[in-house]
């Protein structure tokens, strides 16, 4: 069964505005890694609205799991661009955050707190946080706020994870050594995502499948499973069928914006 299904949905934020999305439909299967490429201003950060319940359709259905969506999703994890951690918390009080939020966590963290903290650990620790957990962001390069980040996004064991161009602020080998890391975290312990993304060797590399979205309003014009073998090692971007998918990605988004 599909986890998430849009079904011919578009989007204005104002009564009576011009669509922002506009009869999008799309299936994610459950552990499925999907990424979204397109245009600026093509609506990517608006379908992720729509998925999290952040913004309800102006027309058509989002699901969820089968239902409906109706508000809030607390089977979500998020992560962006800026990391956002709190500039006053350490590493792992920023983790633990959601576990301060989302239920059942809540409720139990008095009593399980020890627990919960080991788990926040555990999971640094196999992002190469170890040794890092008393720091404060500001005492982590880049690209370690981005792995504390999606720490912070995945404590919770949510069952989707929502990656709004998490990479994009980060150097090229950063950028690398981060799409390693959340393949890594992904294939052990399947979760579905959805990834946003301008950097079309990202999305070739990671997705199982990408999907193209057209200029404002904002449609899906292509959808391309990417049938490169798993695991995917970084080999894999210098080979010749990553090169075609990559080119053919390019040249989509090409014809776009000159139309
Ligand atoms: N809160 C808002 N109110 C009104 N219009 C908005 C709002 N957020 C986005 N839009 C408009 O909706 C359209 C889609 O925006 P969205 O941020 O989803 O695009 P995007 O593909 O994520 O862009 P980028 O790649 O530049 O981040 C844009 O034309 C944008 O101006």
């Amino acid at each position: 069964m599909d986890f998430v299904r849009f079904e011919n949905v578009s989007l204005a934020y104002q009564p009576g505005s011009p669509f922002a999305i506009e009869d999008v439909s799309l299936s994610i299967r459950e552990n499925e890694f999907i990424s979204l490429v397109g245009p600026s201003g093509c609506g990517k950060s608006t379908v992720m609205k729509l998925v999290t319940g952040l913004k309800p359709p102006s027309k058509g259905y989002v699901y969820v799991d089968g239902r409906e969506v109706g508000g809030p999703q607390k089977c979500v994890g998020m992560a962006f661009q800026a990391s956002n951690l709190l500039p006053w918390r350490t590493t792992l009080q920023n983790v633990m955050l959601p576990m301060e939020i989302v239920e059942p966590y809540r409720s139990t963290l008095r009593a399980r707190r020890a627990e919960y903290e080991e788990q926040a650990r555990a999971l640094l620790k196999r992002v190469g946080l170890a040794g890092f957990e008393n720091k404060f962001p500001w005492e982590l390069s880049g690209g370690m706020q981005q792995r504390a980040s999606i720490c912070r996004a995945l404590i919770h064991k949510p069952r989707l994870l929502m990656l709004d161009e998490p990479f994009g602020a980060l150097d090229a080998f950063t950028r690398e050594e981060l799409w390693c890391m959340v393949r890594d975290l992904w294939q052990e312990e399947p979760f579905t995502v959805v990834l946003v993304t301008h950097d079309l060797r990202e999305a070739v590399f990671l997705a199982d499948t990408v999907y193209v979205m057209s200029k404002r309003p904002g449609r899906i014009l292509v959808k391309r499973e990417i049938d490169l073998p798993r695991p995917r090692d970084l080999e894999v971007t210098y080979t010749e069928p990553f090169a075609a998918y990559v080119h053919e990605l390019r040249e989509h988004i090409g014809h776009i914006r000159e139309s």
